[in-house]
């Protein structure tokens, strides 16, 4: 009998415990693989700004079965179709992009749930319930289904207690850059208007018993935000640890050979 694992990342949340992830864009398993190493607490494998599809996706899921973390996936936009399919091959924390509104919040979590709780279309055999081999998996997949919204404009921020209310919502994830960039601060996410915004979200979370999420771009940000009441923190990018390490070694190396080369 196959049973469905639980979801660490939102038992977690819900204990407000502080989770620690990355945010992984390179869409490939072989580099999702060497992060999954570190023994992160999530991941996430966006789909808004990277390569990712959904077999690229798939095969990270499938690598990622042999690690202690909980796979998150940022879908490109809510779309209920997407989101059945996502579920469908075995995803079981979602994030949804730019949600603005509580209406769009329910929206969103309808499409979670197998009627007559939503409207999640229902599959006898799919990767989700290991192909029958789950044998309840209708009526308990809900439990271990995480649904995160993404706060990451003015009218997300205005809109928010009403958001991180709605009833099938278990949390946030800010998203600095395109908030900075809704607020009118484009590539300004630390700008003071920007944080003071940021910093006030984590204790309209909790009121709801609810946690919320970011991502951080420094490890300043990290400490800023852990203090601040943000439970799950992203640390970075594969992408950006990846430019960001090979340019600092070239940089290194190369002032290392000029200042030989005059031997
Ligand atoms: O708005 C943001 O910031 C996010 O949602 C995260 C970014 O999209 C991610 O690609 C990191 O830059």
């Amino acid at each position: 009998m196959t049973t469905l694992k639980p979801n660490a990342l939102k038992a977690a949340l819900y204990n407000r415990k502080i989770q620690l992830g990355l945010w992984c864009a390179l869409s490939s398993s072989y580099s999702t693989e060497i992060v999954a190493g570190s023994g992160y607490d999530w991941l996430t494998l966006d789909m808004e700004h990277s390569p990712n599809d959904m077999h690229t996706v798939l095969t990270q899921l499938q690598m990622l079965g042999a690690y202690n973390l909980e796979p998150a996936v940022r879908l490109v936009k809510f779309d209920k179709d997407l989101v059945k399919q996502y579920l469908d091959m075995g995803v079981r924390t979602l994030i949804l992009p730019n949600v603005e509104s509580a209406a769009q919040a329910g929206e969103i979590v309808l499409s979670t749930r197998y009627p007559h709780r939503g409207v999640r279309g229902v599959a006898g055999q799919q990767r989700a319930n290991r192909w029958g081999r789950i044998a309840n998996y209708a009526q308990t997949a809900d439990e271990q289904i995480c649904v995160l919204v993404q706060i990451e404009s003015a009218p997300g921020v205005n809109q928010f207690d009403a958001i991180i209310g709605t009833e099938g919502i278990d949390g946030a994830f800010v998203g600095p850059n395109d908030l900075a960039a809704s607020m009118g601060f484009l590539g300004q996410q630390h700008h003071s208007d920007v944080q003071k915004t940021i910093q006030s979200l984590p204790a309209v979370a909790a009121k709801h018993g609810k946690s919320i999420g970011i991502l951080a771009a420094s490890e300043a940000d990290v400490q800023r935000y852990i203090e601040w009441g943000y439970k799950m923190v992203g640390l970075g990018s594969d992408q950006g640890l990846l430019a960001k390490a090979s340019d600092t070694l070239l940089s290194n190396c190369r002032q290392f050979a000029q200042q030989h080369a005059r031997e």
